[in-house]
């Protein structure tokens, strides 16, 4: 049964230690090291949890990471102005933006501005368009980590049913194209679906993305199903759950990822090398 849990932190750890490997050599060739800066507007405390996460995961690979922590009240031209000088900041090659941002800011506005060969989260529209157009450059992080634990496992993708619940900017859309892109048929549900549990048990490949924490039951799915869970709750008690129903999910599934310990530490994974691909591509 064990072998079925997808652990995203041992398949993390892998690619971390090569790229390790590779900033290590860089700097012994003397280059500069790589740099990612992490901004986060406002309070969220969940937001800090993940941008600790990042800020380790960066420190143990050789990533020099900068954070700023700006006020709630912070303006969108202040905003931009920081990203402005970020974006010509030599020592910086990736550029992250934390969401959610404060109603007052306009997130599109503010990924527009991010120069897109520091957009390390994959968000601004020419990297998107990019990915669409089937010659992706940086990709979003979420969807690119779960790509590599498909991959990870050798899963021949063509022909396959994907379903994606959920069809968020940063999960659900890009994760749809991803899947396209590996030769799936894909169908993207969403808020004004109907019956989703029907959807739910065509899927070959499922990958939930709602923020609904156990809302996926077992009883929905095709058995052989390769279940994908980026949801990520808090409930009540502080318990950290994800947007599937894990142990009757666990009963029909070939493959599944646990929450926490899988697709989180994989979108970190992401991060590291989509922050490596800009500091080869841009500067040393
Ligand atoms: N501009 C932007 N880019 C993002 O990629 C982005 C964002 N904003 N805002 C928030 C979401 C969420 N996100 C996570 C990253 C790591 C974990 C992670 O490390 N999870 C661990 C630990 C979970 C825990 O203990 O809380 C795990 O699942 O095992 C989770 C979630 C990135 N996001």
């Amino acid at each position: 049964m064990l072998k079925k849990i997808i652990n995203g932190n041992i398949i993390s750890l892998e690619i971390r230690n090569k790229i390790k490997i590779k900033v290590k050599q860089k700097i012994r060739e003397g280059h500069r090291p790589p740099g990612l800066a992490v901004i986060l507007i406002g309070n969220n405390t969940s937001s800090k949890i993940y941008i600790e996460n990042k800020t380790k995961a960066c420190q143990q690979i050789g990533i020099l990471s900068k954070n700023w922590f700006l006020p709630e009240n912070t303006s969108e031209t202040e905003l931009l102005n920081l990203i402005k000088q970020l974006n010509t900041d030599t020592s910086i090659d990736g550029i992250l933006v934390q969401l959610p941002f404060p109603k007052s800011i306009n997130p599109q506005n503010i990924f527009s501005s991010i120069h897109p060969k520091k957009d390390v989260d994959g968000f601004h529209p020419y990297n998107i368009g990019c990915l669409f157009q089937k010659t992706p450059k940086l990709r979003p992080c979420t969807p690119k980590g779960i790509m590599l634990l498909l991959q990870y496992f050798n899963i021949h993708m063509h022909g396959m049913h994907a379903v994606i619940l959920g069809a968020s900017n940063i999960v659900g859309r890009p994760m749809c194209m991803e899947l396209l892109l590996a030769g799936c048929t894909t169908t993207v549900t969403h808020r004004f679906t109907k019956n989703i549990s029907h959807h739910i048990n065509q899927a070959d490949i499922l990958v939930v993305a709602i923020g609904q924490s156990n809302f996926v039951k077992g009883e929905w799915l095709k058995k052989g199903v390769i279940v994908i869970d980026a949801g990520i709750n808090q409930l009540q008690d502080g318990t950290i759950t994800g947007d599937v129903d894990f142990n009757s999910a666990l009963e029909k599934c070939s493959l599944i990822t646990p929450v926490p310990g899988g697709v989180g530490p994989m979108t970190i994974t992401a991060l590291l090398l989509n922050t490596i691909e800009s500091y080869e591509s841009n500067v040393i």
